[in-house]
């Protein structure tokens, strides 16, 4: 599949998915290039039928420019009670909706939106669904002060780490922290290894987002889209 024929896909998965969204709700937006789609869309849903949202809280400053571009007031996660709806990209999901995310680095926001909203659902193409998690380097957000620790423990584990870069220099997170993604493929026991990441002191949030996912919309190559629910 090339770049604009993929992009074509994610723009249908993310105006579908835009449909989905309730006047005077609590929306949180997730943060990618099928979600820059999905905030076009919101945008002309604003225009076309004065769409209102309550609030909307996002996971990435690059959604929060596009979104306020549009005319959208944007809320920090904190200042609001409850998110009814989230909807947000995919890097990889497997057949239980349970995924790896954390592709464009946002993963820890995106984490803490997901799990305090009622309702998550993730647009994707074709190409990002899989039997099993992997085929995907997991990202992992670690705080600087013990990352050399978290990097050679990982090798040791057989993790496969890498440091996720920005040209020549360490990617640094919104938090001011770095990723080290983990070329594991496939994740043998995802539930095991994200126990094992949870538990690693340092460890800020890793992109193993399990029991997550309400429902999943694909867009396929073949025109359909298909809705799958967890
Ligand atoms: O998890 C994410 C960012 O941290 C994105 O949702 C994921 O990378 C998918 O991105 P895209 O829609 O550009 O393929």
């Amino acid at each position: 599949m090339d770049k604009q024929q993929q992009d074509q896909l994610k723009r249908e998965a993310a105006t579908k998915a835009a449909m989905l969204v309730e006047n005077n709700s609590v929306l949180g937006v997730g943060t990618g290039s099928t979600v820059a789609f999905f905030i076009d869309a919101l945008g002309q849903r604003k225009a076309k039928e004065g769409l209102t949202l309550k609030h909307i809280v996002t996971t990435s400053n690059r959604s929060k420019k596009q979104l306020e571009g549009l005319g959208f007031k944007v809320d920090e996660l904190a200042d609001v009670d409850h998110v009814d709806l989230t909807i947000d990209g995919a890097d990889r999901v497997d057949e239980a909706l349970d995924g790896i995310k954390g592709g464009g680095g946002a993963l820890t926001l995106e984490k803490n939106v997901a799990i305090n909203s009622k309702k998550n659902i993730w647009i994707v193409d074709e190409s990002k669904m899989v039997a099993h998690l992997g085929d995907f380097p997991l990202p992992v957000e670690v705080l600087p002060i013990s990352c050399e620790q978290n990097f050679r423990k990982f090798a040791q584990e057989g993790l496969k780490p890498q440091w996720r870069m920005n040209g020549t220099e360490r990617y640094v997170t919104h938090y001011g922290n770095y990723i080290i993604d983990l070329a594991v493929d496939p994740i043998p026991a995802p539930h095991g290894l994200a126990a094992y990441l949870d538990q690693t002191v340092g460890v800020v949030e890793h992109g193993l987002f399990l029991n997550v996912c309400d429902q999943v919309i694909i867009a396929h190559s073949d025109g359909t889209i298909e809705t799958q629910e967890r």
